[in-house]
């Protein structure tokens, strides 16, 4: 059993919309295929990869550096004990040889990236879709049936601010999305005021509306969003300030009472662990948004998990970033508390298999084999064009 080939390409993620820090017109995202030697079906299992959304491609690294040391490796060092399968461990400790610790960023989603093919050709290869796998081998067997997930969206949109807000947020409620997300920060408090009420109208309560400012706040403006936001009771209040800025989040903890949500742009288990050491977030309320995708992968997701179980977190605050199929299996198979879905918004990379509708804000799973890209026809063209044609 090997890897006899590992592709990448850089493709075009770009849309028309902006959150508080960045517009999205010249984002790109790396797709991955990782070719083994196993035949399932009459055919070659490929593992598929992509690396969210939110972070550029990283080709570059990922040819310069990982691919070659997976590839120089010897083969039998990249396989599990039994020999039946390839080791994501095993992988991830060859990608991540002769890499200094720190300074986590670009290099956690290449790696993340390649892990995320990793894992799906190992479904592949055991028969199983991977949340069941990953059930299976360490949760007792014991997996979600269906998934919470929030339509994430609300974007600025110039010329079609209120009305084409509430538009949106209707939509997501007609697909049958209960909490609804919507970007701030990028107007005036007051203007993002009105945004809110106006999307509340539709979403019907407060409490379905959760608020993502991306990281924009500095402390004296998160607080006095903090202190207009309050009253609302809001789903939540996410990523106010600077994601390494532990101060200002503890900070904020002082000023708001309701939920908090961050963690989406922090890569690493380390910095997981500062943000859960110094960053204020109560176990009892606020949530975690790692994104294995940009972070390492789900080798390193699981050392997350694992540090936050020591420090008295339940895997059930996770709730990741990036509104992808990866994290929709590690939630359903290592009981997290949800997922970020994006029904129009990153396509055809956000969402989930076709035959899965939203019911009461919770989604199934696809039957097929590994992550279950080929259950999302377009996703799945997409890379069948540009990483095998
Ligand atoms: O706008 C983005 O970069 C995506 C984001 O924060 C989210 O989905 O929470
Ligand atoms: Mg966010």
């Amino acid at each position: 059993m090997r890897i006899i080939d590992i592709r990448e390409k850089t493709v075009s993620i770009a849309s028309p919309i902006a959150n508080a820090f960045i517009d999205f017109s010249k984002m790109t995202c790396s797709v991955v295929a990782v070719v083994t030697d196993q035949i399932r079906d009459g055919k070659p299992v490929v593992g598929f990869g992509f690396n969210s959304n939110g972070r550029y491609g990283q080709g570059s690294l990922m040819r310069e550096r990982f691919i070659p040391r997976l590839m120089e490796a010897d083969p039998a060092t990249l396989i599990d004990e039994g020999e039946d399968n390839l080791d994501p461990f095993a992988i991830w400790k060859t990608m991540m040889t002769n890499e200094k610790p720190g300074g986590h960023g670009e290099r956690s989603v290449a790696v993340g990236t390649i892990d995320m093919a990793v894992w799906d050709a190992v479904a592949k290869i055991a028969g199983k879709p991977l949340y069941r796998l990953l059930a299976d081998r360490y949760r007792d067997g014991v997996a979600d049936d269906d998934v919470w997930v929030y339509a994430a969206g609300g974007y600025y949109h110039s010329g079609k601010e209120i009305e084409g807000l509430k538009d949106e947020m209707r939509s997501y409620v007609d697909r049958g999305y209960t909490v609804c997300k919507m970007k701030i920060g990028l107007a005036p408090l007051a203007d993002d005021l009105k945004r809110i009420d106006a999307a509340i109208e539709v979403v019907g309560d407060p409490a379905n509306l959760c608020v993502d400012a991306n990281g924009r706040f500095d402390l004296k403006t998160a607080v006095a969003y903090a202190k207009a936001l309050e009253p609302y009771g809001l789903y939540w209040y996410e990523e106010a300030g600077d994601p390494l800025d532990y101060a200002l989040q503890a900070e904020l903890a002082q000023h708001y009472s309701g939920r908090m949500a961050t963690g989406e742009n922090l890569f690493s288990m380390q910095d997981a662990r500062n943000l859960i050491r110094y960053g204020g977030m109560r176990a009892d309320r606020d949530i975690l948004q790692f994104d294995c995708a940009l972070s390492y992968g789900l080798v390193e997701y699981m050392r997350t998990l694992a540090m936050m179980k020591e420090n008295g977190w339940s895997s059930r605050r996770v709730v990741p970033h990036g509104g992808h199929q990866m994290s929709l299996n590690i939630a359903a198979g290592l009981h997290l508390g949800g997922n970020e879905s994006y029904p129009d918004v990153f396509q055809p990379f956000g969402g989930f298999a076709d035959a899965t509708g939203v019911r009461n804000s919770r989604v199934g799973l696809p039957t097929v084999p590994g992550v279950g890209f080929e259950a999302k026809s377009a996703l799945y063209s997409l890379l069948k064009r540009e990483l095998l044609d």
